[in-house]
């Protein structure tokens, strides 16, 4: 942060730490500094706080967050601001985001230019806003909102920030000048009225329901997720303590997030995500810029599960399709199948008599078998379990299944073992993984980041756990390369569990984390 003395008896702190002038320890010292400066020079009679490059501030450096406890620090230096004899302004361009938004509220007064966004997106990055922001807010703008924007983490335009109270001033010009003149005409007014840390927060008679309903809304919302819960309780907090032991709560609450787990999934994902979005193909061609070019015909090579239906996909809409299958017998199997989805859509007929082709996964053939046998599951009353009626849901288990799996047992030699829920879940999830690292290898994936924000966008997998390749940085790669051995050992005739060189090359490096896997395992083969 920069000091700088301006005429009018004022001076000015500017944060300048590109490209978002992000709160470092370097910064916040230098906000310290020069505040002291101020307070310690009797000529000057007021400050102005601002941003460098038109950004006020987007809160504290994400990167450096695995190495030091964010907030706590900060959030003394807010409280300091907020007990100063001489007005402080701020002077908000661009962001005023998380720990941004907090150095803001321990000004006394908030000038911002008509585009600004203010905002704690802290739940967003797993953590609360843990510099005061859960106990200050609402001790400006009431509970009801702060709940909304806090457990969002949305951020607000500064025509609806004006409106909820978080900004003073909104302008269309300069706002460090527009700051410079309002601090001379605030002069002589008294702080004590702008010093939300000895405010209380405005009560509302119904505050347990608010709490509560928030409370379910969130657990919809954001199923999973522990920051947006436990930010209310930091709100709660607010509202039943002083403010002395609410930051106390909002400090062990924050640590509590800091240290779960999801908060570094998260931060993770932030990263990754901005990296993604900025890798482009080596042509010029982007989505943002492509249109749909017109289809005259398509081609199709493969008549597998994909090639089929996407044959009969563009053959329904119309359009032409030259499909090319290398094995007759394959041809032979699809031929029949796309003729009979064809015909079956024609006489619209109800699905029925779909063509089977046995996959080349080794399977067991019990769920066939049941369904041979007329045991569809609730649909006839009986499946796996026994129903109380067709249609019906409630089920309990069948001794004719027993039997029937006995006899299957014996007939395929089998022995029966129980399967443990961690053997379940180890190898579904290693074997993907493991297909990660392979396609990592091979070069059709980019990037680790590139497979996890796939698996977080279009498959559903939870955002706060990362993606399957941070996932496995999390359990540490050695120890999936050894189990993948040992299930592989097990189960030869299962190809997905034998261990990929891509993977075995890295963890031979320990357990690096994503973003070194390139550099450490070499140049991809170029399978694209
Ligand atoms: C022992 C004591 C140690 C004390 C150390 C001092 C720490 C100070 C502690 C402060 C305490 C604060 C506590 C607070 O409650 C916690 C927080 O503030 S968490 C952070 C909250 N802020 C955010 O979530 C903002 C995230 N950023 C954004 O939403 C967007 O980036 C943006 C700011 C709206 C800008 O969007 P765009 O214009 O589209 O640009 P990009 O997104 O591409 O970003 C550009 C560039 O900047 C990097 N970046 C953005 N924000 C941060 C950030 N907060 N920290 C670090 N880096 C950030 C982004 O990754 C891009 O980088 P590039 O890819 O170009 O390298
Ligand atoms: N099945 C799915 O649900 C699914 C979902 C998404 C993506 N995919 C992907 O789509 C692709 C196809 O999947 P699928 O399930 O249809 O596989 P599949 O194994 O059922 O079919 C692939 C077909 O391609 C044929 N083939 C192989 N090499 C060929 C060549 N050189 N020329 C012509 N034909 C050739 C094979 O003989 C086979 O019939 C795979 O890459 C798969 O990962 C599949």
């Amino acid at each position: 942060a920069e000091y700088l003395r301006l005429p009018h008896s004022l001076a000015l702190i500017r944060l300048r730490n590109p490209p978002v002038n992000a709160l470092s320890l370097a910064v916040v010292n230098g906000i310290r500094e020069g505040l002291q400066k101020a307070m310690s020079d009797h000529t000057i009679k007021a400050i102005v706080v601002c941003g460098a490059n038109d950004k006020f501030c987007a809160g504290a450096d994400i990167s450096s967050f695995s190495r030091s406890s964010p907030g706590i620090s900060f959030g003394v230096v807010v409280d300091e601001i907020q007990r100063y004899e001489k007005p402080v302004v701020a002077a908000i361009r661009g962001v005023a985001l998380g720990g941004g938004l907090e150095l803001a509220l321990g000004c006394h007064y908030r000038i911002a230019h008509a585009e600004a966004r203010v905002g704690l997106p802290e739940v967003a990055l797993g953590i609360l806003p843990g510099a005061r922001g859960t106990q200050l807010l609402p001790r400006l703008i009431g509970v009801p909102m702060s709940l909304d924007l806090i457990t969002s983490g949305r951020p607000v335009g500064a025509d609806e920030a004006l409106k909820l109270g978080i900004l003073d001033v909104v302008i269309n010009s300069d706002p460090v000048e527009e700051a410079v003149k309002f601090s001379q005409e605030i002069l002589d007014k008294p702080l004590e009225p702008r010093r939300l840390l000895n405010k209380s927060v405005p009560s509302l008679p119904n505050m347990d329901s608010i709490f509560s309903e928030a409370f379910a809304k969130v657990q919809k919302q954001y199923p999973g997720f522990l920051a947006p819960e436990t930010s209310i309780q930091a709100l709660q907090a607010a509202v039943n303590l002083p403010y002395k032991l609410g930051i106390k709560e909002e400090e062990k609450l924050a640590l509590y997030l800091q240290k779960s787990g999801q908060a570094r999934a998260l931060q993770y994902v932030f990263f990754a995500e901005s990296s993604v979005h900025k890798q482009s193909p080596p042509s010029v061609a982007s989505w943002q810029t492509a249109s749909p070019q017109p289809i005259s015909s398509v081609g199709v090579l493969g008549l597998g599960t994909m090639g089929r239906g996407i044959a009969m996909c563009f053959a329904k809409a119309g359009i032409p399709v030259v499909a090319v299958e290398s094995d007759p017998k394959q041809l032979e199997i699809a031929k029949k199948a796309v003729t009979s989805m064809l015909e079956r859509e024609a006489s619209k007929m109800q699905q029925s008599g779909r063509a089977w082709t046995k996959p080349t996964l080794t399977f067991s053939s019990s769920a066939d078998m049941l369904c041979e046998s007329g045991r569809f599951g609730q649909k006839t009353g009986k499946g796996w379990y026994q129903y109380d009626k067709p249609l019906g849901r409630v089920h309990r288990p069948d001794p004719w299944l027993s039997e029937f799996l006995s006899q299957y047992r014996e007939t395929h030699h089998l022995e029966s073992r129980s399967i443990s829920q961690e053997e379940i879940l180890e190898r579904c999830l290693y074997s993907l993984i493991n297909e990660g690292f392979r396609i990592l290898g091979e070069g059709i994936a980019a990037s680790p980041e590139q497979i996890d924000i796939i698996y977080l966008s279009g498959y559903g997998w939870p955002r706060y756990r990362g993606g399957p390749m941070f996932y496995a940085a999390t359990v540490g790669l050695p120890v999936v390369l050894e189990k993948l051995q040992k299930y592989y050992t097990q189960n030869p005739d299962v190809p997905q569990l034998e261990p990929s060189d891509y993977l075995k090359k890295l963890a031979a490096h320990g357990n690096p984390p994503p973003k070194d896997w390139q550099s450490l395992a070499g140049p991809p083969g170029s399978k694209l």
